[in-house]
């Protein structure tokens, strides 16, 4: 039996192992629970919480104190409401490739609010079971108390007390339906997409969990070994078990990464926590200064030849914030995610009302765009964002997800989508002349979401997971008629396991971008990954923008397994004067440990995958490089210590697939509900006015990767239908841009 079909029954039913995610919807509290519990050790808990809370991000926490606060922009000292007596800790400067990881966790002022509740509710939890001093006890009693809410607590974290009024099994026929049911267009911050419980999926919401939390006191701090002692370093175990060896290509197109990084941002936005002004706190050195609460450096070990000549002897991390579970519950930290989790184009548009309107141009259904040169109006790049990198001067770009300038592969497809939207919105405006302004921005960007999740199901997925666990996950897409598999009660949410480990598919990050002549796909040169961090500016040149997409068609893709490119393994977001920057593999395993998974060997037994006793079981069971079985020996003590995401990132391959099992698992499960949970999912028969009519969903049937390449970049001629995977001489030959269908757009015409 398939996993997702075991966690969709239980999410049905109550007093099971996922109790810990089961319901949005609260009535217990911890007083009616626990009556023995005094009033004044929870308010003197709420207290020293509210204290810490407000000191920590430098804002009151008033009650009121959600309303005020901008969505779009970061948090800066400009934006602070009110001042207060906050410590001071050190902060990383700008040539400090701890910058970059600081602003890809980017975060946004909305997040604060809710942030500092869950630093109280973590407080409270904590401080109950540590004052229950029981050690064998306190891991029940901490199960006794996850998922209540706290009375004292509530006119700060309000909590929903009842359902809507829908049915489970019929909510569309239900007498009182939420009225944004009867929307026709999908909201851009994911509110209301499920009627049942309106927040699933929604931004800043938590991730969903696979497997409980795993932390060593049972609350958030990090995992130990089986053993009891500490895990073995991130850095020690990248050094072990991963190399910079160029790995074998495979037969797809580099384009797959990029789109990849695209597909994730739309998705997943985990913020680091940063200091009450915003800046970046500085977890090494400075030994005897107090350090940001989050800190959690990773340790370099003694026989790390590169870090120690370089005089490092620490590696910065910082941990992502906790976010509040539905009805401001107690119980272990979870991590918030500030993107809407549905896949939506949110990397296009925001995840909130504040960042679309950011990035609107209010005429014509347009978003805001550039032209550079007059003498060609039609290449149009992203408005220009000054704030989200450092460029001397130069002016970077702007996209509905702050990532937007951290490599300029990401920065191209950013802009390619934009333009697709442009360009839709254009064709809708000469189809129906009488829309205005929002009908036809909400319908191109209704079309642009068919197309993107029509490709990531029948181009992309199908790369990674095979066409055997495509089928077994429910992921193939039907070719014609609707599809009945929408699921009210399965929640879209990402979950933790997929954002940290199982969708990283960081190993298969090539070391250059690779610069092709579109017209006849010549090679033209290459440009290395390090030296283009959050230096997008190359894409103002019209023909370097044509070269790079050209370059991703052509290039092949990296293989995923034990190898990394050296420009992410250590000299990731390097910035001048430095000579190394950091570690991506290891983060990616400090990451999960922050986020509190599960080993890896728990997962394989989730997704019945066999489950190795000890090192010399995992070699016997051949689902991995030997060799490498021999590195994880070296790097771990126990076979039930290795993290997820480097167990995962090894093993071999799913047939006709290009990740493991385990990977395959988590991510086919992701999939499955980002799809039957999509309540605006395209292909979906509902009796909605939001539902495509049938003869919409056969236009968006056509599109391609490859028909929206050939749309939006100009020169190129001649590419391969299947875009994602590299031309051959067989049936995905180079043929003309202009003998690929597009959609017929005279089917959106009004009657
Ligand atoms: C040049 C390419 C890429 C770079 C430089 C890059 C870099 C990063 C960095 C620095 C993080 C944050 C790490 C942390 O603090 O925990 C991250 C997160 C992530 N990456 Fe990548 N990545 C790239 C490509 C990809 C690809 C190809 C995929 C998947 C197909 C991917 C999936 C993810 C996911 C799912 C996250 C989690 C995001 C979050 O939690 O906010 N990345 N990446
Ligand atoms: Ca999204």
């Amino acid at each position: 039996e398939c996993p997702y079909f075991a966690s969709l029954r239980v999410e049905r039913s109550t007093g099971n192992r996922w109790r810990f995610q089961q319901s949005d919807f609260t009535s217990d509290s911890i007083s009616d629970r626990f009556p023995n519990i005094s009033d004044d050790e929870i308010i003197q808990l709420v207290n020293s919480g509210r204290d810490r809370a407000e000191n920590l991000f430098g804002v009151s926490l008033g009650a009121r104190s959600l309303l005020p606060f901008s969505s779009s922009d970061e948090v800066s000292k400009r934006n602070f409401k009110r001042p207060l007596n906050v410590t001071e800790y050190p902060v990383i400067g700008r040539n400090d490739s701890a910058w970059g990881l600081g602003k890809y966790g980017f975060l946004l002022e909305k997040t604060v609010p809710i942030s500092q509740r869950a630093v109280v509710l973590l407080d409270i939890t904590k401080g109950l079971t540590e004052s229950r001093h029981l050690n064998r006890g306190t891991r029940q009693f901490l199960d006794d108390i996850t998922g209540l809410s706290v009375p004292q607590f509530r006119t700060i974290c309000p909590v929903p007390k009842e359902r809507p009024a829908v049915s489970l099994d019929d909510p569309f026929n239900s007498p009182n339906p939420p009225d944004c049911v009867h929307n026709k267009y999908q909201g851009i911050n994911g509110h209301c997409n499920n009627v049942a419980w309106l927040n699933r999926g929604k931004d800043s919401t938590i991730y969903r969990r696979l497997l409980e939390a795993n932390y060593a006191d049972g609350v958030a701090d990090v995992r130990v070994s089986a053993t009891g002692q500490k895990l073995p370093s991130a850095r020690s175990v990248s050094l072990e078990v991963f190399d910079n060896l160029e790995g074998p290509g495979v037969d797809l197109s580099a384009l797959n990464a990029h789109f990849g990084q695209f597909l994730a941002h739309d998705m997943i936005s985990s913020p680091s926590s940063k200091t009450a002004d915003g800046q970046i706190p500085k977890c090494c050195g400075d030994s005897g200064k107090a350090i940001h609460p989050d800190c959690l450096p990773i340790e370099i070990p003694p026989n790390d030849q590169i870090s120690r000549q370089h005089g490092r002897t620490c590696m910065e991390f910082v941990r992502t914030l906790p976010g509040v579970r539905p009805g401001c519950t107690l119980g272990p930290r979870e991590q918030i995610n500030q993107n809407t989790h549905f896949i939506d184009a949110s990397t296009i548009y925001g995840s909130n009302d504040q960042e679309a309107s950011a990035v609107r141009s209010f005429e014509g259904g347009q978003l805001k765009n550039i032209r550079p040169f007059p003498q060609s109006p039609h290449f149009s790049i992203l408005t220009g964002d000054a704030s989200s990198c450092s460029g001397n001067g130069l002016v970077c770009f702007k996209g509905g997800d702050k990532r937007t300038n951290v490599q300029p592969g990401l920065t191209m497809m950013h802009t390619i989508w934009m333009r697709q939207h442009n360009r839709l919105a254009s064709i809708l405006s000469t189809v129906n002349s009488h829309w205005n302004d929002e009908t036809l921005f909400q319908e191109a960007r209704r079309i642009l979401i068919a197309q993107l999740q029509h490709i990531v199901y029948s181009e992309f997925l199908p790369n990674f997971l095979g066409k055997d666990m495509m089928n077994s996950f429910g992921l193939t897409l039907l070719p014609r008629g609707l599809f009945h598999g929408y699921n009210i009660s399965a929640n879209p949410a990402v979950t933790s396991e997929f954002a940290v480990a199982g969708f990283r598919l960081h190993s298969t990050i090539p070391p250059v971008l690779a610069l092709r002549n579109p017209a006849d796909n010549s090679r033209v040169g290459v440009k290395p990954l390090r030296e283009s961090w959050f230096h997008p500016f190359d894409l103002y040149s019209a023909s370097y923008f044509s070269e790079c997409a050209a370059g991703m068609i052509g290039a092949v893709y990296d293989k995923q397994d034990q190898h990394y490119a050296d420009d992410v393994r250590n000299h990731l977001f390097q910035r001048f004067p430095e000579v190394i920057g950091l570690d991506m593999p290891a983060i990616d395993i400090q990451r999960g440990r922050d986020h509190g998974l599960q080993p890896y060997v728990k997962y394989r037994a989730l997704c019945q995958l066999r489950v190795p006793k000890s090192f010399r079981d995992l070699k016997k069971m051949n689902i991995m490089p030997a060799e490498v079985v021999d590195r994880l020996a070296t790097a771990y003590r126990s076979v039930e210590d290795v993290d997820l995401y480097v167990g995962g990132t090894v093993e071999n391959h799913v047939a006709g697939g290009r990740v493991g099992p385990t990977f395959g698992c988590i991510i086919g499960e992701q999939f499955y509900r980002s799809r039957t949970g999509d309540r605006f999912w395209y292909e979906n028969d509902l009796p909605l006015i939001s539902a495509l009519l049938q003869a919409q969903v056969d236009e968006i049937r056509k599109s391609s990767f490859a028909q929206v390449m050939c749309s939006n970049v100009d020169g190129l001629q001649n590419i391969q239908p299947k875009i994602l995977l590299v031309a051959d001489s067989g049936d995905n030959q180079q043929v003309p841009c202009s003998s690929l269908p597009d959609i017929d757009f005279s089917i959106w015409r009004d009657a």
